[in-house]
């Protein structure tokens, strides 16, 4: 389990996380979501003791990681893809960290049998490609079977092979009762890997849900409708308390009622039916709704700050 209670840092005059207070339990990949700049490195470095809090705490199973004796066997991190000796080998890399530990070889060679680096695992890590470099950073946190894992963007440049890779064994490590928190700038990657979401923007919390519930709350259902009897239609699902937008080539798009409500209206009337499909709104678009009042540079249309948002530039 991670705290975070009232979490608050400045950088000089700037505010990098003020007053964040949020939970992240067992048993799911839990998303840390925000703009560029809102604050996810640095709460993840006050987390793993990189960084000190000007007020508040951040604890891993009620400790901070400071106080923690044997960190690897309590909290795995994954911070940059290549944090190796590029001249050492997979197994030295690991070995070194395990043997700081007092963790036996035993454990290397069970993590790099987890993330399929055996094989390879005296070869030169300099030679890894990005995807194999992740492999390696996540054996490296699981060195100490530790319940606890946070990985800063893990699927980072990765291509769909290693992203799919990277996710389903997120989800496997979850399934095991670990706790995964995990921060992206992939929404659709989010949509489909996050049970839970944990949303900053300006440094603090913004929003601490399931991940459907975010998708639902940022955008109103509707229901895409086609039908030869559009305008009948249309009028059977208004008396029934639809409200119906009706497009140029006689497509319905219908709010307030759901589906299965509008088959039912279509049947009991004899209208025939060619599609009737629930609109869901995406992750991008609630993320882009939600955050858009905290986006640090929004509107300035320049191009000149690096660090400005990039809307929509994190689809997949
Ligand atoms: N060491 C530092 N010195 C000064 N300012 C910093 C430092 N680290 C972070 N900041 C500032 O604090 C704010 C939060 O930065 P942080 O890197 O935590 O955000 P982030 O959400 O991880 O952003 P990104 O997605 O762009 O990596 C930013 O405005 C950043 O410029």
């Amino acid at each position: 389990m991670i705290e975070a209670k009232n979490l608050t840092k400045r950088y000089g005059d700037k505010v990098a996380v003020k007053d964040l207070s949020f939970t992240v339990g067992p048993g799911k990949v839990t998303g840390f979501l925000g703009p560029n700049g809102a604050g996810k490195s640095t709460t993840m470095r006050l987390l793993l003791g990189l960084d000190h809090p000007d007020r508040g705490t951040a604890t891993i199973d009620g400790r901070r990681y400071r106080e923690l004796t044997t960190p690897l066997a309590v909290v795995g991190a994954l911070l940059e893809a290549k944090a190796v000796h590029p001249g050492r080998t997979a197994y030295n890399h690991l070995l070194c960290l395990a043997q700081s530990q007092g963790i036996g070889k035993k454990r290397v060679y069970e993590v790099l049998d987890l993330v399929g680096l055996r094989e390879v695992a005296h070869k030169r890590a300099g030679g890894f490609s990005l995807g194999m470099g992740q492999r390696l950073g996540l054996a490296a946190a699981l060195l100490g079977d530790p319940a606890v894992l946070v990985l800063d963007e893990p699927v980072n440049g990765l291509d769909p092979e290693g992203i799919l890779w990277v996710r389903t064994f997120m989800r496997q490590l979850a399934a095991e009762g670990r706790t995964v928190f995990v921060s992206s700038h992939l929404m659709n990657e989010m949509a489909v890997t996050a049970e839970h979401l944990i949303i900053i923007g300006r440094g603090s919390l913004i929003a601490d849900c399931p991940t459907q519930e975010f998708i639902e709350r940022g955008k109103k259902q509707t229901v895409l409708v086609r039908s030869p009897n559009a305008d009948e239609l249309a009028e059977a699902i208004a008396r029934a308390g639809g409200t119906v937008t009706r497009s140029d080539d006689g497509e319905l798009s219908v709010e307030d009622l759901d589906a299965t409500r509008i088959g039912e209206i279509a049947s009991a009337g004899g209208h025939v039916l060619h599609e009737v499909v629930p609109q869901r709104g995406t992750l991008e678009e609630a993320f882009m709704a939600l955050t858009r009042e905290s986006v640090e540079y929004a509107g300035t249309g320049s191009t000149r700050d690096a660090d400005a948002p990039k809307p929509g530039g994190d689809a997949q």
